[in-house]
């Protein structure tokens, strides 16, 4: 199927990262995304004296061992992988005729902003953009604030171009089966173990409660995999990670479950993170480092972190479905 012309675009949409591992550059990042009030909810004064006074001047000096040790080539893996992601969709629409959309990416905190990316496309004639937000998963805390950020630019902008925003995938068959092939990939070269933990990002139990389908895209994406993958109902579970503050969030906590898996003396234990389309502090640090000494130091062995879907062909094959269902 030709898909419609180069006057559209594809604008591949994900959080943002920090600029640099440094104190400043990490300050200015959690200070857009965590001043942001989709992303915490509390009452607007309370939130700006504990941001400004106490998470802005202790939590970025930590973060920057951490993003250090992850950064490579000048850039975090975030940012690296959504290139990446970029550049093997690029080539693949390419491939249709010289009738293709242009491909690129944008952060919805950080750098390159949504206002640049939108005003540069604008300027070059672009009359159709397709926003596809790298989050399988519905959650407002994530694509609500992604569409915020590309509707403060449109509302400013006097000659629109045509918008469609895609809300979410978590259900689409080829995100499934791209996961589900890269499980598959890594039992054939690793070894299958005893028990596949889904993790994914947890969000605060009151935003479910008061309507935010998260959750319910979570359970759903969980138990088609299992599915795809022909798993039992105790070869799988699911649970919530990077919990911040006190607050009760979505439960199980995975540093909890890793804890509990490991005191079981299981043989081992394989851990996917379906939610994050690219690796991460969340995942590299978080997942594969501090969870798995967690897991390790309970008494659990053979801890296998099995990577993101990142650049691999069944994501593009995924994403390149995605521009043909809205845009073909
Ligand atoms: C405090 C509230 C937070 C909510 C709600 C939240 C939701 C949420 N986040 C992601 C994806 C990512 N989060 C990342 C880092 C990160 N997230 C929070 C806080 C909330 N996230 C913080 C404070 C941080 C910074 C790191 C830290 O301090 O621990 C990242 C990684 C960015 C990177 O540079 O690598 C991603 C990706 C989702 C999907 C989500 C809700 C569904
Ligand atoms: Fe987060
Ligand atoms: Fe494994």
């Amino acid at each position: 199927m030709p898909l419609k012309n180069r006057k559209s675009a594809v604008v591949l949409l994900n959080l943002g990262t920090p600029d640099a591992p440094e104190s400043g550059a990490i300050r200015r990042y959690l200070k857009a995304f965590l001043g942001d009030p989709r992303v915490v909810e509390a009452p607007r004064i309370v939130w700006w004296l504990v941001l400004n006074l106490v998470i802005l001047v202790f939590r970025p000096r930590k973060l920057v061992e951490p993003y250090s040790k992850l950064w490579k080539d000048g850039d975090s893996p975030l940012r690296a992988l959504t290139i990446q992601q970029t550049e093997a969709l690029k080539a693949r629409l390419q491939g249709y005729s010289s009738e293709y959309p242009e491909v690129c990416y944008a952060m919805t905190y950080g750098h390159p902003g949504v206002e640049t990316v939108l005003s540069r496309l604008m300027e070059n004639g672009t009359e159709h953009v397709l926003i596809l937000p790298l989050y399988p998963q519905y959650s407002g805390s994530t694509s609500g604030a992604a569409f915020d950020v590309v509707a403060k630019k449109l509302m400013k902008t006097r000659h629109l171009p045509g918008i469609t925003f895609i809300k979410d995938y978590h259900d689409h068959p080829a995100y499934i089966e791209a996961l589900a092939d890269s499980v598959r990939n890594h039992w054939q070269t690793q070894g299958q173990q005893n028990h596949l933990l889904m993790s994914y990002h947890g969000i605060p139990k009151a935003y479910v409660e008061k309507g935010d389908p998260y959750l319910e895209h979570c359970q759903t994406t969980s138990r088609l995999l299992a599915e795809a993958l022909n798993l039992s109902d105790t070869q799988w579970s699911m649970s919530f990670q990077s919990r911040v503050g006190r607050a009760e969030w979505l439960q199980p906590y995975t540093d909890e479950t890793m804890k509990k898996l490991g005191k079981e003396n299981l043989s081992g234990l394989d851990v996917i993170c379906p939610g994050f389309s690219a690796d991460c502090l969340e995942t590299l640090e978080e997942i594969d480092e501090e969870n798995r000494e967690y897991f390790t130091e309970a008494g659990g062995q053979n801890f296998h972190y099995i990577p993101a879907l990142n650049a691999n062909a069944k994501h593009i094959d995924m994403m390149e479905q995605l521009v043909q269902d809205y845009l073909g």
